[in-house]
């Protein structure tokens, strides 16, 4: 007797989502490193303005206070964890000038989509699996349009519709669980794929069946970190995702 035995391209633990939300900057785009040099040169300027010695390290200061989290959180937890002025107008100003410097950064240089993701999606695409993009910026339809994948989602949740909703960010799951409400599939039925500390501890507070971690940078503690707020599985590209690829480093 013959039997059919359907044959996926996905590796084993994605192959029961129903539907993936990717996170966007370092995910999709490869546009965290964009953010990072922005943030770097404001930060930089302040430290030396109130006399700090020790400047922003675009790696592990970006990853652990700044990764995932609005503009305004991002300048507050960096500046508090300094033990800096948190005040409203301080934090305003420094969020305010890494914008002008984001902003220009894109119009200079643009942005592109990770090859690997690409694959991936267009891979869900085949198989009809709705994939959203979501993103703690305000940028992230503009940076989709321009990396030319915006039509790869069925839906985007990124910081103008957080602040609209009055959704709060990352690591509260919020942003994800309305990404997954909008392709009418539960969280435990869904994937969460992240580069962020804050976003995957978002995915596992929101019950997601799977969170991949992605970890781009592959520092000495990195995939450990990632692991310990959550991910289920890190990967160094979404290419490991599909069969035939490495995935799972541990
Ligand atoms: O200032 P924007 O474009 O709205 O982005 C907010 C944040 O978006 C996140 O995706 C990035 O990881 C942060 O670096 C960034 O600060």
């Amino acid at each position: 007797m013959l039997v059919a035995v359907a044959l996926s391209q996905f590796v084993r633990p994605l192959r029961a989502a129903r539907a993936v939300v990717f996170d966007t900057d370092g995910v999709i785009t490869d546009s965290a490193r964009v953010h990072a040099a922005a943030w770097k040169q404001v930060f930089d300027a302040y430290l030396r303005s109130v006399g700090q010695n020790e400047m922003f390290d675009p790696v592990e200061d970006y990853r652990r206070h700044v990764d995932g989290r609005s503009r305004l959180d991002g300048a507050a937890g960096f500046l508090a964890a300094r033990g800096l002025d948190t005040s409203d107008a301080t934090v305003r100003a420094v969020a305010e000038a890494k914008e002008r410097l984001f902003a220009q950064a894109l119009r200079e240089h643009g942005v592109v989509a990770y090859p690997g993701t690409v694959r991936l999606l267009r891979a869900l695409r085949a198989e009809r699996v709705p994939c959203a993009a979501v993103s703690a910026s305000r940028h992230a339809p503009q940076l989709l349009e321009r990396a030319r994948v915006r039509d790869l989602f069925a839906t985007v949740v990124d910081g103008t519709e957080a602040a609209r909703l009055a959704l709060p960010g990352k690591p509260d799951p919020a942003l994800f669980l309305e990404a997954a409400r909008r392709l009418g599939v539960a969280a435990d039925r869904s994937a969460v794929i992240e580069d962020a500390l804050a976003g995957v501890e978002a995915g596992r507070r929101g019950g997601f069946a799977l969170v991949v971690g992605v970890d781009r940078t592959a520092g000495p503690t990195s995939a450990a970190d990632l692991r310990a707020r959550g991910a289920d599985l890190v990967v160094g590209d979404l290419a490991e995702l599909l069969v035939g690829e490495v995935a799972d480093r541990a």
